[in-house]
């Protein structure tokens, strides 16, 4: 498994080890021991699967109470992924990474807890699967506006003018107006 360094500190790709044989491939997507060598030593309790259509764009969300760490992958398809720094005590804060995670690339995002999280469907269709280091909390979950000028996000929509947007992330806040995190709400 190799971690690579994103320009947000915190925020990891990990490319695991793929082993190919003439029946396909085998990769292991999470071990314990592994990713707490390499890091990753958070405890996740939810496990999450979605599949979406080409141009679908899903976030910017976050829990501003039990925030979740998430550590994201694509099993089929592929998308954009992003992760924006919400930590307002962070040297990055208000900054966003972008990565491609495919069923090719085999690539996974590490988010941790603190950041808002969302991504563009860029195949057909896309299977997206995470694991989260907390559980869902509806009342504590917040949306971001995708297209929020000052966060400045370079989706690659390539034709298309707008994707296909929940009607929960068409209402979304803007980053100025949207909760924060300050020092006491993370522990990562
Ligand atoms: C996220 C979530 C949703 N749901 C339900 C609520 C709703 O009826 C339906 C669809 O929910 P949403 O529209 O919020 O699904 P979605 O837009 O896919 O939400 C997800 O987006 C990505 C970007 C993330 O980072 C995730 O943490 C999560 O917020 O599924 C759960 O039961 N458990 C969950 O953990």
């Amino acid at each position: 498994m190799k971690i690579i360094e994103t320009r947000i500190e915190d925020v990891k790709i990990i490319e695991p080890k793929i082993f190919c044989d003439e029946r396909g491939f085998f990769m292991e997507t999470w071990n314990e021991r592994v990713f707490r060598e390499a890091g990753i030593s958070s405890v996740f309790v939810q496990d999450n699967h979605s599949r979406s259509v080409r141009n679908t764009l899903r976030g910017l969300h976050y829990q501003i109470k039990q925030p979740q760490g998430k550590l994201v992958r694509v099993s089929k398809g592929e998308v954009f992924d992003v992760a924006v720094d919400l930590r307002e005590y962070s040297p990055t804060f208000g900054q966003w990474v972008g990565e491609y995670l495919s069923s090719e690339n085999h690539r996974m995002l590490w988010v941790p807890p603190g950041f808002a999280h969302g991504f563009l469907v860029v195949s057909d269709t896309a299977d997206f699967q995470y694991k989260c280091t907390n559980i869902y909390a509806p009342e504590y979950e917040r949306s971001i506006n995708w297209n929020d000028q000052e966060l400045a996000i370079e989706w690659p929509l390539g034709d298309a003018t707008k994707p296909l947007v929940s009607l929960k992330d068409q209402q979304a806040d803007s980053f100025s107006n949207a909760d924060k995190y300050t020092k006491g709400d993370i522990s990562l």
